[in-house]
This record gives C-alpha cells, structure tokens and sequence, in this order.
C-alpha cells in the first residue's frame, strides 16, 4: 500500500459518531525522541480523523499569561460601548478591533451573534507589526483601547505563548499526515495568528433560537486553540447530527481543526461544527487563537490525501484568499 492510500485508509474507516472529545497529553511536545514524537502524532490524527477536536493538558502556556488575559478582557468589555465602538472591526478595514453584540453573524441562517469580541493579530511587544503585504487581508496594525494600561501587554503576553505552542503543532501535523516533519516549515514563516478575546453575555428568558453565543460554523484556519473558561457552552457537532458538550476541563486548552487543514488534506483532517449557547446564567470568557499558514500558500491537496478512492473536492485557492472570503461574509462586508 502507498503512504496514500494508507492516510485515506484510516480516514475510510473513521468514525465521527463520538460522544465525547478525546484529552491529549503534551508533557513529551518537546521531545527529540522520534518513537515519542511519532506516538503523541499518532494520537493526533486519529483525534483529527474523527472528532476535529480535542483537550490538551500539559499545554505550556503559563497559567499567568492566561490570568492576566482575562482580566484585561474583563476591563476592556466593561468599557462604556462608545468607547468599544470607537475600535470598531467593521472601520479598521483589516478585520481588527471591537465587535459589539449581534455585529457578527457566524451562521447565516441565524439573526447575530450574542457576543462582544476584540481581535489583533501579530505584533511584537516593541509594536513591530507585518506589512499588509505580509499578512494578506488582516495586515496593517492592531487598534488597541486608550485608558487600559497593561491591556496590550496582556493581550500579548498570551498571544506569543499561544503562538509558541501554534509553531509546536506544525510538525506534529506533518507527522499525523505522514509527511515529513519540516513539511509545514517554509509555509508557516508568517503564520496567520488572530486571537479574539471573547465576552458571552448569559443567555435568559425567552431565547430566540436564532441567537446563539455563536452560530454553528467551521473555523477558517488550519487549527484553533482556543482557552475557555468553566462555563459550559461550546458544542460540537457529531456526524450523527447530535450536539456534544466541550465541557470545560480545568488546565486544559481546546485544539481543533479548521477549513484550511481541511481543504489542505482532502477532508483527512476534519473540520468540525460547533456553537456556543451560553444559557448558563452566568457571562462567559473564552480566547480562541486561529492559526494558518502563510497568507500566500497555496491549498493544493497534500501528498498522500487524494487517490482513486479519495478525489480532490476542493478547489485550489490561497490560504489569504480563503480567509478573506470567509471574514467578508461573517462582517457582512461585500
Ligand atoms: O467561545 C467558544 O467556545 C468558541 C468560539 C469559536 O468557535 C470561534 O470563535 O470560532
Ligand atoms: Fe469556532
């Protein structure tokens, strides 16, 4: 059997009827031992054939960094909306800033998204950004509030972290695809890294069903990460139509594939459906980080991902024109 058919095999025999989303332990990320490093992406890509999404423990972002990105995501959503509405997303004209609620609408069947979000994308702590023609539609600089002194270091000081542990799962990913490790290398220089602080009012009385925390969708990037608080809310969807609670799980972060992948392996990496419905009674904070490759990679199907069995289903198109098709429909920017 080629390699090929070998990755399409596996995905043939998968099954997306889970009930539950598996917990992956990265205590060996670092790890130089290749038997360690194959065992830990064997572990991955069944999670990634199956569910789309899975916990990891172990993840090496400091408890602090995530701390202090709450509390500042905390102080800026208290602002009072004009102030917010002054960095408004749909202004900044490179998807960056304040999103107030129902300004977004995730599902397009839906009427809104019932959540407050601020996005930024990459920029060093001396404030070196990318030049648009670095980062495709999301380059140019962040907008950061007046008046929250420590805001943009916290923000930051979690965004590099998370960035950090982003660049760990590359190759880990090459080697659930069985390509070589440095595959994803020269396609991730300037990887695509947005991060979204995220404010879920609670949702009470009478719930109009067509406003969900967020509306079900795909992620657009190759993978998220994505730290929730323990407020239950996010769901996944199973491929037997039945929503499944992510369920907060202490010290861990919550890793899922997007799109991109998706497109990337022919479907062998699944890109799943998930919402999230805050009707707990209480506001929710979660961080997700998307994570792609370099804005002009071309999504053509990975060696070993298309075969007689397995035909390409996707067209060809950058991974910068991907997502920017995607972010034009979700801010409604035609
Ligand atoms: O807040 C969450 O748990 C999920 C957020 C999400 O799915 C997204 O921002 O794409
Ligand atoms: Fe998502």
């Amino acid at each position: 059997m080629s390699k090929g058919s070998h990755l399409v095999a596996a995905m043939t025999r998968s099954d997306s009827t889970f009930e539950e989303i598996p917990i992956i332990d990265l205590k060996d990320i670092s790890s130089t031992d290749p038997t360690v490093r194959r065992a830990l992406a064997d572990t991955i890509r069944d999670a990634c054939i199956n569910v789309g999404f899975f916990y990891v423990k172990n993840h090496t972002i400091p408890q602090s960094a995530i701390d202090d990105a709450i509390a500042s995501g905390k102080r800026f959503f208290s602002l009072p909306l004009e102030t917010k509405k002054g960095l408004d997303i749909h202004k900044t004209g490179n998807f960056k800033g304040y999103t107030a609620l129902l300004g977004e609408n995730t599902n397009s069947d839906n009427r809104g998204d019932l959540h407050e979000g601020f996005d930024f994308g990459w920029e060093e702590f001396s404030g070196k950004g990318r030049a648009a023609e670095e980062d495709g539609v999301m380059g140019g600089g962040n907008v950061w509030p007046e008046g929250l002194p420590g805001f943009r270091e916290a923000c930051l000081e979690y965004y590099h972290a998370a960035v950090n542990l982003g660049k760990m799962f590359f190759p880990l990913f090459a080697l659930a695809l069985d390509l070589p490790e440095n595959f994803f290398d020269d396609k991730t220089t300037k990887p695509a890294a947005i991060m979204r602080l995220l404010y879920y009012p609670p949702q009470t009385g009478t719930v109009d069903d067509r406003v969900e925390g967020i509306g079900a969708h795909t992620d657009y990037e190759c993978f998220t990460i994505l730290w929730q608080d323990s407020v239950q809310a996010l769901q996944v969807l199973n491929a037997a139509g039945k929503w499944i609670d992510a369920v907060p799980i202490p010290g861990t972060l919550v890793i899922n594939i997007g799109d991109q992948f998706a497109r990337w392996s022919n479907d062998v990496l699944k890109s799943t459906v998930h919402r999230a419905v805050n009707r707990s009674g209480v506001e929710r904070y979660s961080i997700p980080l998307f994570f792609g490759s370099d804005f002009n990679v071309k999504l053509e199907p990975l060696p070993g991902c298309v075969t007689e069995d397995n035909p390409a289903k996707y067209e060809v198109v950058t991974a910068g024109e991907y997502v920017k098709s995607r972010l034009e429909a979700t801010y409604n920017k035609h």
